[in-house]
C-alpha cells in the first residue's frame, strides 16, 4: 500500500513550517467550573515528522489537537501552521487556513450521511472547483489504498466502523496536508488494519513532508512515532 502523490492541482508543502505551539495554555470554563486543560505547551513538529502523544483520560490530548488544528482558540501562546500564525487570524481566516492547511482524522469518523465514500473525498475539490481528473485519480488511489475500493460507492451507514475510519483517513489525506492530526485511529479497526492505518499515515508523514501529530493509548503506534510525547494534567513531557 503506498501513499499516492498528490495531484498537480495542490501545492507542495515539503517546504512549509510544520506546526508549532508555543507556550499555549486552554481554560475550558470560568470561575469555580474553570478547568486548565492544557498548561504553558509548547511542541514543535517539524514537517516530515511524526510525533504520537500519550497519556491518560481527560489529561488534554483532545485540547490539544482542536487547539493545534484551529478549532479552538487558546487562552493564551500561539499556534501556528505551515508559517500561518492561527492565533492572530480572524474566525473566518482561521477556517480557510485550516481548510487549506491542515487534515484532521477524529474518532468518529465524521463522514456526511448522503455521500459515498469517494464523493467524500471529492467534495472539498468540487467546492473549490476543482474536481479535475487529477482529483478524481488521487481519491480512486487513495480510496485504494486504504482498501476501500469495493466500498467506494457506500453511504457510510453500510459501511463498518473501522471502514468508516479509514474512509475518514483517505478523506484526511486527500489534499497533502501540511499539517495531519488524528485522534486514536485504530479503536475501531483489528489488529492487521491499524497496523495498515498508522504505516499508510507514517507513510504521508515521511514522504509527503507532513507535520504529523496522533493522539492514542495504543502503545504499538509509539514504534512507528519518530518521538512520543506524554501529557499529564494539560503539560507534555
Ligand atoms: N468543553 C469543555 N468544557 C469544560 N471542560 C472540558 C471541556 N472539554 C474538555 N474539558 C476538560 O478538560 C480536560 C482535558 O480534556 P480532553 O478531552 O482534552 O482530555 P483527553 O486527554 O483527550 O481525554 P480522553 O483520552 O478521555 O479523550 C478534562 O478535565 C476535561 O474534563
Amino acid at each position: 500500500m503506498t501513499v499516492p502523490a498528490s495531484g498537480t492541482t495542490t501545492a507542495p508543502n515539503s517546504t512549509a513550517a510544520g506546526l508549532s505551539l508555543l507556550d499555549v495554555t486552554l481554560v475550558h470554563g470560568d470561575g469555580d467550573t474553570a478547568v486548565t486543560a492544557l498548561d504553558h505547551v509548547t511542541l514543535r513538529v517539524a514537517p516530515g515528522e511524526f510525533v504520537a502523544v500519550v497519556g491518560p483520560s481527560g489529561s488534554g490530548k483532545s485540547s490539544l489537537l482542536a487547539v493545534a488544528g484551529g478549532l479552538l482558540r487558546p487562552t493564551s501562546g500561539t499556534v501556528s501552521v505551515a508559517g500561518t500564525e492561527l492565533t492572530s487570524l480572524t474566525d473566518k481566516r482561521r477556517t480557510e487556513a485550516r481548510r487549506r492547511h491542515i487534515g484532521f482524522v477524529f474518532q468518529q469518523s465524521n463522514l456526511l450521511s448522503s455521500l459515498t465514500v469517494r464523493e467524500q473525498l471529492l467534495l472539498p475539490s468540487h467546492i473549490d472547483g476543482r474536481l479535475d481528473a487529477a482529483a478524481r485519480a488521487r481519491a480512486d488511489e487513495l480510496v485504494e489504498a486504504v482498501g476501500l475500493s469495493h466500498r467506494a460507492g457506500s453511504r457510510p451507514h453500510q459501511l463498518s466502523g473501522g471502514e468508516r475510519q479509514r474512509a475518514g483517513l483517505a478523506r484526511a489525506l486527500m489534499s497533502s496536508p501540511a499539517v495531519l492530526l488524528v485522534d486514536e485511529p485504530t479503536s475501531a479497526l483489528d489488529r492487521a488494519r491499524s497496523a495498515e492505518a498508522v504505516r499508510l499515515i507514517a507513510e504521508q508523514t515521511h514522504e509527503h513532508g507532513t507535520a504529523t501529530v496522533m493522539v492514542t493509548h495504543d502503545t504499538a503506534i509509539m514504534d512507528a512515532a519518530d518521538r512520543v510525547y506524554e501529557m499529564v494534567d494539560g503539560r507534555l513531557s
